[in-house]
């Protein structure tokens, strides 16, 4: 049997709806093994964020050579890093074991408004991970942070796009979800050519965890060999049936529906 394996490098959200909770989930509904290096703990819920608990520097180093040293991984994703100390060290790390697919959900702030990566940290995405990028997952401001330009039209993000590979990303989808537009549209640029992955807007509350479950959903399609078109596809297909199907718990923004998709390539019924 051969096994697919992914690593989220991220911080772990106790409400089970983003963060390293998002990710293993979705590494395990597509049918990839799933390994994990914790940057923080957070107490959060639907309704915010109530406190962060950054990991020891020393023990996330040595969450990933743990990994590193024996079980490998077929991609890595990272999500919520906090600071420029993580993201440092995560890049030392990647260069280090040569991990490769790496998909970089740029993660700043949660859905409530609280911050996830301190502002000085986004010279060190710019100048560390970026450029090791197999794909990066900005939202519409998280690419405006990074660039620092105004996105509003098509040819904005097509611009913001092209500035984003400049950086060094082999690839980019910047997601639509924040737009107001009747569709959701995403756009992936490979530095060649743009696809526009376009879905209806679902009118929800529940979209807890929607970037964090997209890009690992990316994630472990890149780890099973799949193409990187094709992995932004499914990854988008994933989220879709995600949001479609929500979950209804919590009083606040609730999380996604990560059985959706294989219940509904399966034909079954909740
Ligand atoms: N209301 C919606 N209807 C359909 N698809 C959506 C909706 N909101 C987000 N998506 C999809 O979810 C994915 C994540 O997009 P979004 O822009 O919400 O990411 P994000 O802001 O990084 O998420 P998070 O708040 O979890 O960090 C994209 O593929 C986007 O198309
Ligand atoms: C731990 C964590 N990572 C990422 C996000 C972004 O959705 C979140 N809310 N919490």
């Amino acid at each position: 049997m051969t096994v697919y394996k992914a690593l989220t490098i991220a911080g772990s959200d106790s409400g089970g709806g983003a963060g390293i909770q998002a990710d293993l989930k979705t590494f395990q509904e597509l049918g990839v093994y799933g390994m994990s290096a914790l940057t923080a703990v957070t107490a959060q819920n639907t309704l915010g964020v109530q406190g962060v608990y950054p990991i020891p520097l020393q023990g996330l180093k040595e969450q990933i050579d743990a990994i590193g040293h024996d079980l490998g991984t077929d991609t890595v994703k990272t999500g919520m890093l906090h600071s420029s100390e993580v993201i440092e060290a995560v890049s030392d790390k990647i260069r280090t074991y040569h991990f490769q697919n790496l998909v970089v959900d740029p993660v700043m702030v949660a859905k409530g408004g609280a911050k996830l990566l301190q502002d000085e940290a986004v010279e060190a995405l710019i100048s560390k991970l970026i450029p090791l990028a197999t794909v990066i997952t900005p939202n519409i401001p998280e690419a405006e942070m990074i660039t620092q330009r105004k996105i509003n039209t098509l040819e904005d993000k097509k611009e913001a796009a092209k500035q984003l590979i400049d950086i060094g990303a082999q690839s980019v989808v910047m997601k639509g979800g924040h737009e107001e537009t009747n569709d959701v549209v995403d756009l992936f640029f490979d530095g060649y050519a743009f696809l526009e992955l376009t879905s209806p807007r679902i009118q929800t509350r529940h979209t807890h965890g929607t970037g964090c479950t997209f890009s690992s959903a990316i994630a472990a399609e890149l780890a099973k060999g799949k193409s990187l078109t094709e992995a932004v596809k499914n990854g988008k297909a994933f989220i879709r049936a995600a949001i479609e199907h929500p979950l209804g718990i919590g009083a606040g923004h609730g999380p996604t529906n990560h059985w959706a998709y294989m219940e509904q390539l399966r034909g079954v019924k909740r």
